[in-house]
Parts: C-alpha cells; structure tokens; sequence
C-alpha cells in the first residue's frame, strides 16, 4: 500500500463503524490543534468511541470546534472545563491542554471519577506527575500519558529486534526529533514558561521516552552521573528558560532496570537532540523528520520517523556489509503475522494508541500488547527535570494548583 494511499484512508477511513452500546464517551478540554489527529478522526474508526463534548475558554470558539469535527455538545466561558469534567454523560476525558495545566486539569477530571488520555509530557515535576497517577489508582481509572508512537507496530517490531538478541547488547543510541523554524510562533505554548513551555518537554520528551524505552531503561531514573552534558539554547534573553533547542549526552545502564552510579564501559551512551525552531536547510528544506538509531555489538538499527511513521517510516537492520529494511504499518507485516492484533496499514499511532485505551478502560488485554505505565511517566519526567539542571535552566515550574479530595 502506498503513503497517498495510507493518507487518503486516513482522511476517509474505509470503515466508520456504528457506535456500540457501552462505547466510551469522551470529552476533549480546549480546543486544542492535536485534538482533531489525536482524537476526533481515530474516534470515527473506533465502534467503541464517541466524542461528545469539547470545552474552550470561549463558548464561540468551542461551538465552532464542534461543528467542524461532528461533536454534539459544546462548553465555554470561564467554568467551561469543569462543565464538561462534570457531564454525567462523559467517561473520559482527553486533555490536550499546554504543559503547565496538565496537572490541574487531570486531578479535577480523575476527581470527578473520569478516566483521563492524558498529552505529553506528563506534567511539569516529578512530584506533580506522580500525584496524578496516586489519584488515578485511589479513584480506580485510567491515566495514560499519550506516548502515541509506542503504540505503533513499527516501534513495536523495533523493540522486538533488539530484544530478540539477534545484534547483540546495544552500545549507543542516538534519537533526533525538532520542529522547523517558524512553524510555531512566538505567543505559542511552546516558548511559554509559565505554560510548561520547551524544546525539551515538547519534542524532546519523545527522544528521552525513546532512548529508555528501546534500551530496556523504562523505569531507570538519572542518577547525579548519568547526564554527561547538556546544552539548551533559550528562545530569546527574555524568554531565557525556555529552551529554543536542547541537545543532551546521557549514559544509560547496559542491563535493564539497574539505575547507572556511574559512566562505566557497561554503559550505553545516548544522544539526544530536540527543537522548536530547527534552521531549515537551504532556507527550504525541513531536516526536521524524527529518527532514532541503536549501535549494537552485532550491527545498527535505524528507524525513521520513529514518531509519526504511517504514512513512510523505514525500519533497517545492518550487519557488517548487509542490511536488510523492513516496513511495518500494521501487525499483519511482522514476520509472525498479526497473531489478533488489530490494526490497518492507514491506522496513526493515536488510532493504536486510542484502541489500547479503550481495551485498558474495558478491561481487555491490550491488543496492541502495549502500555506506557505509570513508572515510565515518572522516570521520563525526571530526565526532563535532570537534563534542565544539567543545561542549566532549572526545572520547570510546578503547578500552583492546589489539589483537595
Ligand atoms: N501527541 C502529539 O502528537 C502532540 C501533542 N501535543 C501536546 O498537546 C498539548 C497541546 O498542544 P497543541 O494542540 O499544539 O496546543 P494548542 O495551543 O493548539 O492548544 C492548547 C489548548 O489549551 C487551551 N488553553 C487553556 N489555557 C491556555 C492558556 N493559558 N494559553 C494557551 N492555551 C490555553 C486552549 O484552549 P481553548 O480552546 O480553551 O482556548 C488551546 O486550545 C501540549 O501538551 C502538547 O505537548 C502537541 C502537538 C502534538
Ligand atoms: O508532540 C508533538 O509532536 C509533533 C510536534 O510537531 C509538536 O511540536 C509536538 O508537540
């Protein structure tokens, strides 16, 4: 199948199921850009997903949010999203809100007994990422820090070559992820403090999501020597602890869940490199696309557009002199098959990521056999908040949100 084709099917996807009895009601806080590719157009194939409800800051700009995207209900003004928390009518709530309101906005919707699709990063602090998670548990939901590109079968082969031992331990890893110049502008969320604003926590958190992740590191925290450098370029001297860009050299431990005390040959070295405005080649070319490569004892492992990879992603695995490249868009291109996995060529990493919520919700074993857990959040988060220390920036700002239950 070819990328047009994968596009289009994106764009009318083949089936739109009706919507089964029980189906799980959403309600979307702002009416946020990653709404619509997040949420509305995964929704339209999923029979087991209605989104009902959006709230915006401005009942205007809410009415027409849900008028383009086929949403029924539509809140505003100031108690707008703690109107939407509150309709009985809503099971769960996605929370696309910038970085610095994640916090708030997801105690108040697990507070109100809502399960919660929650966007990355987490939150801003380590402290305010684990209460969110202590809250989910205590109130019995779901919280599910949105690391869509997990979900995808391609990361998913990825992981299953490393792990399978056929090039041996990997020795280094290198994951590359930016936004082009201009793209966002300067009264965006991104170059905003206050807001949870970064390169970092924006593109970043994916490279540092990755690195862990494929080196078997999901729930290793930084310790004082893992960060070999750091360096952060702030958006502007006014916008000074807001990174622009950040590049971060990291050493992980060789064996799983073994936190690194210090920068052995056992460890595995990482790079990782992100921003918010990358300069564009020849002033016209975007060098922006993500990809992450693995250096291992037996060969190297490339992926490309590790976080976006349905409409092209190339998966190569190099050994000595040959290599062989794999495509991976569903679970039916996994040399094994499909073994019931759901999945189409056309699905976006939400659309498997929206598919693994549903089944956590329902209770059903993952038919994606994926799940960012609540330990990978935390220890993400504190690579972000360890990295910033290193560059020099400090932390970013906790929520002021003071939280009663
Ligand atoms: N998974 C992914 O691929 C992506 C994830 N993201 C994540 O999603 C989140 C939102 O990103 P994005 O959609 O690009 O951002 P937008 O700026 O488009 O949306 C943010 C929403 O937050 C609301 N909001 C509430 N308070 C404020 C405030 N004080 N200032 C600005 N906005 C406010 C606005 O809602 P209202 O409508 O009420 O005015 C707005 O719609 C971030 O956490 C980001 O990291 C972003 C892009 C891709
Ligand atoms: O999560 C994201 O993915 C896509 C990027 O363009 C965006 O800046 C980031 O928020």
């Amino acid at each position: 199948m070819s990328a047009l084709l994968r596009l289009y099917q994106y764009l009318y996807p083949p089936s739109t199921p009706t919507k089964v009895d029980g189906a799980l009601r959403f309600g979307i806080l702002g009416a946020a850009t990653i709404a619509p590719p997040a949420l509305t157009q995964p929704a339209l194939s999923h029979p087991e997903v209605i989104v009902r409800a959006v709230a915006a800051r401005n009942l205007n700009k809410a009415k027409a949010f849900a008028l383009k995207h086929n949403i029924p209900h539509a809140y505003g003004g100031p108690d707008g999203y703690q109107d939407l928390i509150d309709d009985p009518e809503i099971d769960a709530i996605y929370n696309p809100l910038p970085n610095g309101l994640h916090y708030e906005w997801t105690m108040k919707a697990l507070s109100a007994g809502k399960h919660v699709l929650l966007e990355k990063p987490a939150a801003t602090t380590v402290t305010d990422t684990r209460a969110m998670f202590a809250l989910a548990k205590k109130k019995n939901l779901v919280l599910l820090e949105a690391f869509h590109y997990r979900f995808h079968p391609a990361n998913i082969r990825l992981k299953a070559i490393l792990d399978s031992g056929e090039l041996g331990a990997v020795k280094s890893v290198d994951a590359f992820f930016c936004t082009p110049k201009g793209i966002h502008g300067n009264d965006d969320i991104r170059f905003n403090y206050a807001l949870g604003g970064g390169a970092l926590m924006d593109t970043g958190c994916y490279s540092v999501s990755a690195v862990r992740h494929f080196t078997s590191n999901s729930h290793t925290h930084p310790t004082q020597s893992s960060i070999a450098s750091a360096q952060s370029a702030p958006a502007s001297p006014k916008n000074s602890k807001v990174d622009e860009s950040t590049t971060a050299h990291v050493f992980l431990p060789s064996t799983s869940g073994t936190p690194s005390t210090n920068n052995t040959d056992a460890s595995i070295s990482a790079s990782i490199t992100c921003s918010c405005s990358h300069p564009w080649k020849y002033g016209i070319i975007p060098l922006t696309m993500p990809r992450i490569t693995l250096e291992l004892e037996g060969g190297r492992v490339d992926l490309s557009a590790f976080v976006m990879p349905t409409l092209y992603h190339s998966l190569t695995v190099s050994k000595g002199k040959s290599a062989r490249t794999e495509k991976v868009y569903s679970f039916a291109d996994f040399p094994e098959g499909r073994e019931g996995r759901n999945g189409e060529a056309w699905w976006t990493t939400y659309r498997y990521q929206l598919e693994a919520f549903v089944d956590r919700v329902k209770g059903r074993e993952s038919s994606t056999g994926v799940w960012v857990e609540e330990e990978e959040s935390v220890a993400n988060m504190a690579w972000i908040e360890a990295i910033y220390e290193k560059a020099g920036l400090g932390g970013r700002l906790p929520s002021t949100y003071v939280h009663h239950e």
